[in-house]
């Protein structure tokens, strides 16, 4: 079953295309990662799948509800975390579940019951009878993600759920995603952390008013940059370059650093012994040779540097 599914979806606001016909389909139980430059359209498109605004033109189904026509119903069945979500300070963590619970329609015994399991589950039980005023920006943040769980939602939009957080606390917050995606939630995450992105996600959306890219983060590396292979070399890098792309199975090849090329090329286990071969025949000295995975960011940026196609 498809937990979103997004047909033409668009949105502008007078003259301003914020979404242009969005076709997106993410499978139940796995964690989207919608990444994409400030201003490109992320929130609003998921102030659409929230039905919290109207597309312009297109459709969408979340949790299998029509935004426009069950939007009821897509809103009882997703929970949003917003980039700054709005806690009562002087309540305790108890009370303010409990509070959001009964606003969800929770009965009270329903609303302690549910509070109680997330206060445990993300380690806050401890401190259930503080002042939220007191908490760290992780333990809030934590807070937050439960307040979003409590009615029990199939799908939750995260809005950079570990921005500023300190690494421990990052941590855990990626920890508690993880568990909800083992409990068969999905998990639409909006995030400017692509390290973050690349440890989470199944799958990954790379968005500019428009989608420009959608795969798994493994897929993304290889299309973009096929697979390579670091050679570290005993001597000079550079003079061997030339060499190196001249083998009919090299795509590309790049100097990295003084005594290292990056090869990109087709079929690394049956290319590296012949590339090998190439270069120790031309009298260089090879140290090692691995394989090369470029990071998630340099796939981004190369992506996003892209014209959108019209
Ligand atoms: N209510 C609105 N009225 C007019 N323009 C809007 C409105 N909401 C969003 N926009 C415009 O739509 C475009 C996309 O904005 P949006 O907030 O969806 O981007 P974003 O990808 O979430 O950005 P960021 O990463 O900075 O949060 C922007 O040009 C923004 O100014």
């Amino acid at each position: 079953m498809n937990a979103i599914e997004c047909y033409q979806l668009s949105r502008r606001f007078q003259t301003i295309t914020a979404v242009d016909n969005l076709d997106l389909v993410v499978p139940a139980g796995t964690i989207f990662g919608f990444l994409g430059p400030n201003g490109a359209g992320k929130t609003t498109t998921v102030r659409m799948l929230c039905a919290l605004i109207a597309p312009s033109s297109g459709s969408a189904r979340v949790a299998g509800f029509d935004v426009q026509t069950e939007a009821d119903s897509v809103r009882a069945n997703t929970g949003i975390l917003t980039e700054t979500p709005a806690l009562y300070d002087t309540l305790s963590a108890l009370e303010n579940l409990t509070f959001f619970a009964r606003l969800y329609g929770l009965s009270a015994t329903q609303a302690s019951e549910r509070a109680a399991h997330y206060l445990r589950l993300f380690e806050l039980w401890e401190r259930r009878n503080d002042p939220v005023g007191g908490f760290s920006k992780g333990m809030r943040q934590k807070l937050a993600i439960a307040r979003a769980l409590l009615h029990d939602p199939a799908v939750l939009f995260l809005d950079e759920p570990t921005s500023g957080l300190d690494p421990a606390a990052s941590r855990s917050v990626r920890d508690v995603i993880k568990s909800l995606r083992a409990s068969g939630r999905t998990i639409f995450l909006t995030t400017h952390n692509l390290a973050e992105a690349d440890e989470l996600c199944d799958l990954i959306g790379v968005f500019r008013t428009r989608l420009i890219s959608l795969d798994t983060p493994a897929n993304l590396r290889t299309r973009l940059f096929g697979r390579s292979v670091r050679v570290v070399l005993a001597g000079p890098a550079a003079p061997l370059a030339p060499l190196v792309q001249q083998l009919s199975f090299v795509m590309n090849v790049t100097v990295d650093d003084e005594r290292t090329l990056l090869v990109q090329l087709t079929d690394p286990e049956k290319d590296n012994p012949v590339l090998v071969r190439a270069l120790v025949a031309a009298g260089a000295d090879v140290c090692y040779i691995e394989p090369f995975t470029p990071s998630l960011e340099a796939v981004y940026l190369e992506l996003i540097q892209e014209p959108v196609a019209g």
